[in-house]
């Protein structure tokens, strides 16, 4: 029995275009002769709809949507797809809503399973709708028995992780039910490492619950959530029958064998893929049969990937064609420039120079060098004389006070202005340029630099926009924006860039290591601190210095009111700044008090 996978890139609200792509995706499996097409979590009206559901208009249209389609999709060809399902005995207590998945069968919806365990950490929110599915689900088609599961269903292992997060566990009642194979509806995000953290974690569970398993993820970025795809099908031997491609559309064919229980496997390695299409869902879905995709060589090309698709699907899904951003020389705004030149192109993106008084000479000429390498237009706008008419109307109120941060701010500000009239005017999308241990310590300016609709690097640490621009100088990117250099050998990031120390230019010589602690070292504490959690204790047990990590606690309490105001921010790692990290601004505990 041949089974396509569709990992489609899905817009939330977009019913009809979300019932397009499936129904593409289901001719194309059909004409393949697949017997079973499996599409993503909450397929229909894409992930995360959010409130949304709290509108009954949304509700019924997705119904509606959802009954359209199963009179459409070709009848030799049974769909799962998932979708919301409302729960008809929620009068008698409970939510409204399942998150299920529909069987579609010779045009008519054959069962519905719901998800049993829902997910309410860090950026998932589904005890908010949805009420849990009640039992573990399967059904049969030509005499094999397929177990249905959702998304956080299968992160129960407890034997992979040492740990138990619920006290159900659908694989193992699934298990005693002795079906052929399990699959997995998921819209999954991404997050540095995830791609092959949850191929260890479903070999895990082939070997530990003894049935095969096909796990389907949505592909595409909603908000601040990236999806990368990276559908697997795991034999019963643990061996990978296929794996999809990460950070692409993609159809993928696969093979059951009754006779033997198992997902033929053919070993065979596919290519990596070296274009996103800009609109993939209106072409047709590559196909991927019986291939595994290769996993991203390092963590660094697939983060970078990453970055790209959620910057391009930002921009599209809200329907901007260009980008714009303030271009200072410096490191953070080198690599947005490169992110956002291979996210829509370099005739897409507009790089502003905004010299002051303090700006040096290699600001002008390492943002230029960088336009150069990559042909994308700047436009240079010097701040001097805006400076000189704010101090001048600032300058009674502020008579008898010396000048201190605020007029470092103006300047800041009086860009962010000028770039936001400039995204006014043209349409274009502002991207802002801060990493994640400004974002965490405050170091920046609120209404200046922190300007943007999206913050793209805004989950990336120092340290790791280092690394990334050294990769893209390795030419191993992939980006058609970047073929010509990578095929000449040249550098991407002009190499002044990678070797001055950061710098934000606001007052005469200053550096970023006058204010902070060096970035390594930062970093470190942010990671312990931010996305482990660790005391103070923990973290000087690891060798920092306790006064400096005090320093470091205290910059990141205090500066929750910035992180508050700024766009939404690309996530990344496990612990992002944004709906996943719901700290209070008004709030007398220390960090270092525990
Ligand atoms: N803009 C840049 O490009 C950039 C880059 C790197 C570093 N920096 C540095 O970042 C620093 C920015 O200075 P800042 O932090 O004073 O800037 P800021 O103006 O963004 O924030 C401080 C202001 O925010 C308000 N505020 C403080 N606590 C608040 C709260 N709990 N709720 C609401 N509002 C509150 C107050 O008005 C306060 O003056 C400077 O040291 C600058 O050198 C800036
Ligand atoms: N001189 C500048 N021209 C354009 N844009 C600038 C300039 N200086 C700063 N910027 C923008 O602000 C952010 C933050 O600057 P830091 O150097 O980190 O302080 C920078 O990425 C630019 O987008
Ligand atoms: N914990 C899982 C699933 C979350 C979900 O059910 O959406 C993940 O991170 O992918
Ligand atoms: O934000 P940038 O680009 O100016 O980078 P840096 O802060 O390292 O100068």
């Amino acid at each position: 029995m041949k089974i396509a996978l569709a990992q489609l890139n899905l817009v939330v609200g977009d019913l009809a275009g979300n019932a397009r792509a499936i129904l593409n995706a289901a001719q194309q499996a059909s004409r393949q002769g697949a017997r079973l097409l499996v599409v993503p979590e909450l397929a229909l009206c894409g992930y995360p709809p959010r409130d949304l559901l709290a509108w009954p208009s949304f509700l019924e249209a997705t119904k509606q949507q959802l009954t359209k389609l199963a009179r459409e999709l070709p009848p030799n060809l049974a769909v799962l797809t998932g979708t919301i399902i409302g729960n008809l005995l929620a009068t008698e207590g409970g939510k409204s809503l399942f998150n299920s998945a529909v069987l579609i069968d010779s045009c008519a919806l054959r069962h519905v399973f719901s998800k049993r365990l829902l997910p309410t950490y860090d950026v998932f929110d589904e005890g908010r709708y949805f009420e849990p599915g009640k039992k573990a689900e399967w059904f049969t088609l030509d005499d094999i028995k397929i177990g249905v599961t959702i998304c956080e269903d299968i992160w129960n292992n407890n034997q992979f992780w040492g740990r138990k997060f619920y006290d159900v566990d659908p694989l193992a009642e699934l298990a005693d039910c002795d079906v052929d194979w399990v699959v997995n509806l998921s819209a999954s995000p991404y997050t540095i490492g995830k791609p092959r953290l949850r191929e260890e974690m479903l070999q895990h569970s082939v070997l530990n619950y003894g049935f095969p398993i096909a796990y389907v993820n949505q592909v595409g970025s909603n908000d601040d959530l990236i999806f990368d795809g990276t559908s697997l099908v795991i034999s019963r031997t643990g061996a990978i029958a296929a794996r999809g491609a990460s950070f692409e559309t993609g159809l993928i064919i696969t093979e059951f064998n009754p006779e033997t229980r198992d997902f033929v496997v053919t070993g065979q390695e596919g290519s990596w893929p070296h274009s996103l299409p800009l609109l993939a869902d209106e072409q047709p879905l590559p196909e991927q049969t019986g291939l595994l995709a290769p996993l991203a060589p390092s963590t660094d090309a697939e983060l970078w990937s990453a970055l790209v698709l959620g910057i391009r699907d930002y921009a599209r899904k809200c329907g901007f064609r260009k980008i714009v951003l303030g271009l200072s020389g410096g490191i953070d705004s080198t690599l947005v420039g490169a992110l956002a030149v291979a996210a829509l192109g370099a005739e897409n993106v507009l790089g502003v120079l905004m010299p002051s008084p303090y700006s040096s000479d290699h600001s002008i000429t390492d943002a230029l060098a960088l336009a150069e390498n990559l042909g994308f237009q700047t436009l240079k706008l010097p701040i001097g004389d805006l400076m000189a008419t704010f101090e001048q109307t600032l300058a009674e109120p502020f008579a008898q006070t010396q000048p201190d941060v605020t007029e470092e701010n103006l300047q800041s500000r009086i860009r962010g202005n000028l770039l936001m009239a400039l995204a006014n005017k043209f349409g274009y999308l502002l991207i802002s340029t801060g990493n994640k241990s400004e974002m965490a310590v405050g170091y920046c300016t609120l209404y200046g630099d922190t300007n943007g609709g999206l913050a793209a690097i805004a989950d990336v640490p120092k340290t790791r926009v280092y690394s990334l621009c050294h990769w893209l100088n390795q030419g191993q990117v992939g980006a058609a924006a970047f073929a010509r250099l990578v095929s000449q050998g040249a550098e991407i990031v002009p190499s002044n860039v990678l070797n001055k120390p950061p710098s934000a230019e606001l007052r005469p010589d200053q550096l970023d290591q006058d204010s902070l602690p060096p970035y390594e070292i930062l970093d470190d504490i942010l990671d312990r601190l931010v996305n482990r959690r660790q005391s103070l204790a923990d973290l000087v047990a690891a060798g920092h210095e306790s006064a400096t990590v005090r320093r470091v606690m205290h910059l990141v309490a205090r500066a929750e009111f910035k992180r508050r105001q700024t766009p939404p921010v690309l996530k990344v790692s496990d612990q992002a700044f944004g709906v996943g990290w719901r700290m209070p601004i008004a709030s007398c505990w220390q960090l270092s008090d525990a």
